[in-house]
């Protein structure tokens, strides 16, 4: 066996496909360190992803449905081709509710950047369902790939296959597990200007120095910097949030009383999640004929003090 070959066998071998108790088939991608991200066919959607001493980096919800068309309640689901209710289409669009096919003879990953590494294409095309509710042809490409150290990127290549131009807002709805929201600091969102969900879309200005949390919030930032990172104290981890294509972050959670109206939410499951997503919100992206658009998430984590 050459080394081209010795790579090729690796990914192979660090990538599983197997189905999960309703039939639906998940991805399985392990680095050779022993991480790993579980990725559904259900919504295209990572449902898992966990250091190489098994700590699980994001957060599923205790009662999640895993029955499509519902969308599942954590992971990162994505939402596409709108984000929230900013549209006519249903809350977040359809991509998170679809099945998605994988793509069996993806294109290879560059060279100097293949080390290591396992990953997965997953292909959606429209239905005849989402084309009478959004009648735009588009093929959406997403690449899911684990480094040898266990970080997670994610690939969106939307283009326009239609002839005529079409517009989308996009969030990698990232529910991230967290020790203690209250113990909780998001980094990187100083000074900006945030869309307020709850006072009707109001735009305020951020205050503070950083992101702490004691009650329900909805905010979605306008033109944040390329990097985010979430200060877990209590575990004594740093996620860094790493985007590229997506000028807006939208930071969520329900604290008590949503949760309470959510049925696929624990009462108290608040405490241990927050969604910090890479999303395209405020201004839609546009494709002409033949356009492609890139949207790029880099997840990955060290230690603190
Ligand atoms: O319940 P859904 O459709 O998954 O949405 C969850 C939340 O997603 C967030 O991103 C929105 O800003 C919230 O307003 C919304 O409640």
């Amino acid at each position: 066996m050459n080394q081209s070959e010795n790579v090729a066998a690796e990914q192979r071998a660090g990538v599983e496909v197997t189905k999960d108790k309703n039939g639906i088939e998940q991805v399985v991608l392990r680095s050779p360190r022993g991480a790993s991200a579980r990725v559904s066919l259900h919504g295209g959607q990572v449902l898992s992803w966990k250091t190489d001493r098994g700590e699980e980096l994001l957060f599923t919800s205790s009662k999640a449905i895993f029955k499509p068309p519902t969308a599942v309640r954590g992971g990162i689901p994505i939402c596409f081709p709108q984000f929230g209710n900013r549209g006519a289409l249903e809350q977040h669009g359809f991509a998170r509710n679809k099945i998605w096919v994988i793509d069996s003879n993806p294109p290879p990953l560059h060279p100097n950047d293949s080390e290591g590494k396992n990953y997965v294409d997953l292909l959606l095309k429209p239905s005849p369902e989402d084309l009478k509710v959004w009648p735009h042809s588009f093929e959406f490409r997403l690449r899911v790939s684990l480094t040898a150290d266990g970080y997670l990127t994610m690939i969106s290549r939307i283009r326009d296959i239609n002839c005529k131009p079409f517009r989308f807002s996009f969030a990698y709805h990232t529910y991230f597990s967290v020790s203690d929201i209250s113990e909780v600091r998001v980094e990187g969102l100083e000074t900006l200007d945030y869309l307020d969900n709850l006072y009707q879309k109001e735009r305020f200005t951020e205050q503070g120095d950083a992101l702490t949390f004691e009650s329900e919030v909805d905010r979605v930032y306008l033109n944040a910097t390329d990097t985010v990172a979430i200060f877990d104290h209590e575990i004594k981890r740093t996620v860094f949030v790493r985007k590229e294509g997506l000028p807006d972050v939208v930071v969520w959670n329900p604290w008590e009383k949503k949760s309470k109206s959510m049925v696929d939410f624990g009462d108290e499951e608040y405490k241990h999640m927050l969604c910090v997503d890479g999303a395209a919100i405020e201004k839609q992206i546009t494709l002409k004929p033949g356009e492609e658009w890139t949207g790029r998430l880099e997840l990955s984590f060290v230690p603190s003090t």
